[in-house]
C-alpha cells in the first residue's frame, strides 16, 4: 500500500503559451504542478503568446528548440522545489495539435546518446532541420488543402478517410507546404514528429511514434484502419510514410525513460514512458469525460468536444480516435479566435482588468438587450470568417458597442457559436447533459455563467485547470495498468469528480432559443457575403 501512495506519474502538457506539468500519487491525488511561460521566462525566443506570426499574418510557427530549453527549466524548477523522481513510475504527456518538428538527419543518435551533464537544449541544438515549426494557428496552406481534397476527391472524402476535411492548420498540409517552399530542410529531415510525439522522444532518447488520436489531426491517417493512408501520404510529400515512422495506440508503453534522466534527475531505470498525445485528447482523460458530456476548453484555443462512439465525419469539425479507448472516437470543433481576443477586448473595455471584464458581465443581461457580436481577429477555423462584426437589436450592423455591451457581446457570441457548430454536428443538449469546462478561462465564473446560460445547462469543472497535464498523467498511471486490461475508467474511479461550477440562470432558455436563430442566419449571412 505505502508503494502506491509513493509512486508518482507524470504529465506534461507542451501547449501554446507553457509547458506545464501535473504530478499524482498512486491514489490520484495531485501531487505537485508546475508550469514555464514561454514570453516571460525565455524571453530570447521573443514569441507572443508562445508563437511568431509572420509578415504574411498567415504563417505562424513556434522555435522547436524554445520547447527544448522549456523542458530543461521546467525540470530545473521541480528539482528546486524537491521534487523526488525517484518516485516517478511513468510519465506521458500532451503537445498542441497539428504543430510539427523537423529532426535532421543524425538527431536520432544525438537523441541516443543524451550526455546528462549537460542541458538538453545545448545537446540538441543542431538537431532541427527546420528551427521554426508550423504550429495550429497557421493559416497559410490554402493551396495544399485544396490540392490535397482535389487528389483524394473531394472534402468529403478525405473526411471519411481522415476523420476531416482538409483544414490549413492539419500536420500533413503544413507538411506539403514545407516539402514545396523549403525543400533542402525537407530531404534534411530524417523525421517529423508531431508536437506531442516530439515531446515523448525527448524522454525517451528516441524517435517516438505518434498515436492514433494526435495522429488524427494530420490529414494523413486513416481513421477507421489506425494506419497511415496510402492516396493521403503520396498526395503530400515523397517518401513521406519513413519520416513519419510508426503510428501507436495511444494506450501504448514506448519503453524506459533515457538514462539522461535516471543521470542527472535520478528518475529511476524502470520509469515507463507512455505514448503522448494531443491537448484536446489529454484534457478528454483528465476531465474524465463520459458519453453525453460536452467538453469546452477556453485555453489559447477554445475548443468543443464530446465522446462519441460511431463516428459520422463530415466537412464541418473533426473526428479523432479515442485517447483511452481504442474502440472509440472523440468529435472536436476548434475556434481560433480564444483568449487572445478575449484579452484585446479585456484590454480595450476594461483597463486590462478580468475582475472588471466580470464586472460588465453581471451587470449586463443575458440576451444583451439583441446586441450580438461575432469577434474574428484573425481568420476563424469555425465559421471560417474574419473581421468584428457587431449587429444591433433590429439586426442592423453598427460600428461600436459600449464598452459593457462589447464585453457582453464577444463572450454570448462566443458560446452561441460553440451551441450552434455543436448542434450542427448533431449534439443535442438533454436533460442531464452536463457542460465541463477547462482551460485558462475556465477560472472567471462569470465567463461560466454566460457559457450555463447559452447552453442551458450546469457547468463542472474540475480543480486542476490544467486538465490535460492532468489526464497525462492519468494516462501514465493506467499504462501500467492498461497490461492487465483495466480500463481507463476503472483506473480512475477514485479521481475527484467535477464539481458544479454554476447552474443556468430562470429564463436562460427563452432568451438564447431565439438567438441560436438569429446567430445562425448571421453567420450564413456573413458566409455568402464573403464568397460574393
Ligand atoms: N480570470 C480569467 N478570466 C478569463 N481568462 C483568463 C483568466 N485567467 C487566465 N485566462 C486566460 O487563460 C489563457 C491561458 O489558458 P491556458 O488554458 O493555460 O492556455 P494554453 O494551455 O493554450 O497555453 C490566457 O491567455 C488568459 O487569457
Ligand atoms: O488546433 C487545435 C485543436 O484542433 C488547438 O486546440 C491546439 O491543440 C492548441 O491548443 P491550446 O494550446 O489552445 O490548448
Amino acid at each position: 500500500m505505502a508503494e502506491v501512495a509513493d509512486s508518482c506519474f507524470l504529465g506534461f502538457d507542451f501547449s501554446t503559451q507553457q509547458l506545464k506539468v501535473v504530478a499524482i500519487d498512486g491514489h490520484l491525488a495531485v501531487v505537485h504542478q508546475s508550469s514555464v511561460q514561454f514570453d516571460s521566462e525565455l524571453p530570447e525566443f521573443r514569441t507572443h503568446g508562445g508563437v511568431h506570426i509572420h509578415s504574411d499574418q498567415l504563417t505562424v510557427t513556434s522555435p522547436a528548440l524554445m520547447w527544448v530549453k522549456a523542458l530543461d527549466v521546467l525540470l530545473e524548477k521541480m528539482r528546486s522545489a524537491g521534487f523526488d523522481f525517484s518516485r516517478v513510475k511513468a510519465v506521458s504527456g500532451s503537445g498542441q495539435q497539428h504543430g510539427s518538428v523537423f529532426w535532421r538527419t543524425g538527431a536520432r543518435q544525438t537523441l541516443n546518446h543524451l550526455d546528462p551533464r549537460k542541458h538538453l537544449h545545448v545537446l540538441l541544438q543542431d538537431s532541427f532541420a527546420l528551427q521554426d515549426s508550423p504550429v495550429w494557428m497557421d493559416s497559410s496552406t490554402s493551396g495544399q488543402c485544396q490540392s490535397l481534397e482535389e487528389t483524394v476527391g473531394g472534402a468529403q472524402r478525405l473526411a471519411d478517410i481522415t476523420g476531416s476535411r482538409a483544414y490549413e492548420r492539419f500536420t500533413g498540409n503544413q507538411i506539403a507546404k514545407i516539402y514545396r517552399l523549403k525543400p533542402n530542410e525537407f530531404s534534411e529531415s530524417e523525421r517529423i514528429s508531431l508536437v506531442s510525439s516530439f515531446a515523448s522522444s525527448l524522454f525517451l532518447g528516441e524517435y517516438a511514434a505518434i498515436d492514433y488520436s494526435d495522429g488524427s489531426g494530420m490529414n494523413l491517417m486513416d481513421i477507421g484502419e489506425k494506419r497511415w493512408s496510402q492516396v493521403c501520404v503520396n498526395a503530400t510529400a515523397p517518401a513521406l510514410a519513413e519520416k513519419l515512422g510508426d503510428l501507436t495506440p495511444s494506450t501504448a508503453v514506448l519503453g524506459c525513460v533515457s538514462p539522461y534522466y535516471t543521470e542527472r534527475y535520478g528518475f529511476p531505470q524502470s520509469c515507463k514512458v507512455l505514448a503522448f498525445t494531443g491537448d484536446n485528447p489529454g484534457s478528454l482523460a483528465g476531465m474524465r469525460l463520459r458519453e453525453g458530456d460536452l467538453a469546452v476548453s477556453l485555453g489559447t484555443s477554445d475548443t468543443v468536444f464530446l465522446w462519441i462512439q460511431d463516428p459520422k465525419p463530415t466537412v464541418e469539425g473533426h473526428i479523432f480516435c479515442n485517447p483511452v479507448d481504442c474502440s472509440a472516437y472523440m468529435a472536436l470543433i476548434c475556434f481560433k479566435n480564444g483568449s487572445f481576443t478575449r484579452e484585446r477586448i479585456r484590454n480595450e473595455c476594461a483597463g486590462g482588468s478580468w475582475e472588471l471584464f466580470s464586472s460588465a458581465l453581471r451587470s449586463t443581461p443575458m440576451g444583451n438587450n439583441g446586441n450580438l457580436g461575432m469577434y474574428f481577429d484573425v481568420m476563424e477555423i469555425t465559421p471560417p470568417a474574419v473581421g468584428v462584426h457587431r449587429f444591433n437589436a433590429e439586426g442592423q450592423r453598427v460600428a461600436a458597442f459600449d464598452r459593457e455591451v462589447e464585453i457582453r457581446a464577444l463572450v454570448e457570441g462566443q458560446f452561441l457559436a460553440k451551441r450552434v457548430h455543436a448542434e450542427k454536428l448533431g449534439y443535442k443538449i438533454i436533460q442531464g447533459t452536463r457542460v465541463l469546462a477547462t482551460g485558462g478561462a475556465s477560472s472567471n465564473k462569470d465567463i461560466l455563467q454566460v457559457l450555463s446560460d447559452v447552453f442551458n445547462a450546469p457547468v463542472y469543472t474540475i480543480d486542476v485547470p490544467n486538465s490535460a497535464g492532468l489526464g497525462c498523467a492519468y494516462r501514465a498511471l493506467h499504462g501500467l495498468m492498461a497490461e492487465t486490461g483495466q480500463s481507463f475508467s476503472e483506473t480512475t474511479r477514485s479521481a475527484p469528480d467535477p464539481q458544479l461550477a454554476v447552474r443556468p440562470e430562470p429564463g436562460a432558455l427563452e432568451v438564447y432559443a431565439p438567438l441560436m436563430l438569429r446567430y445562425t442566419a448571421l453567420e450564413d449571412q456573413l458566409l455568402n457575403d464573403c464568397k460574393l
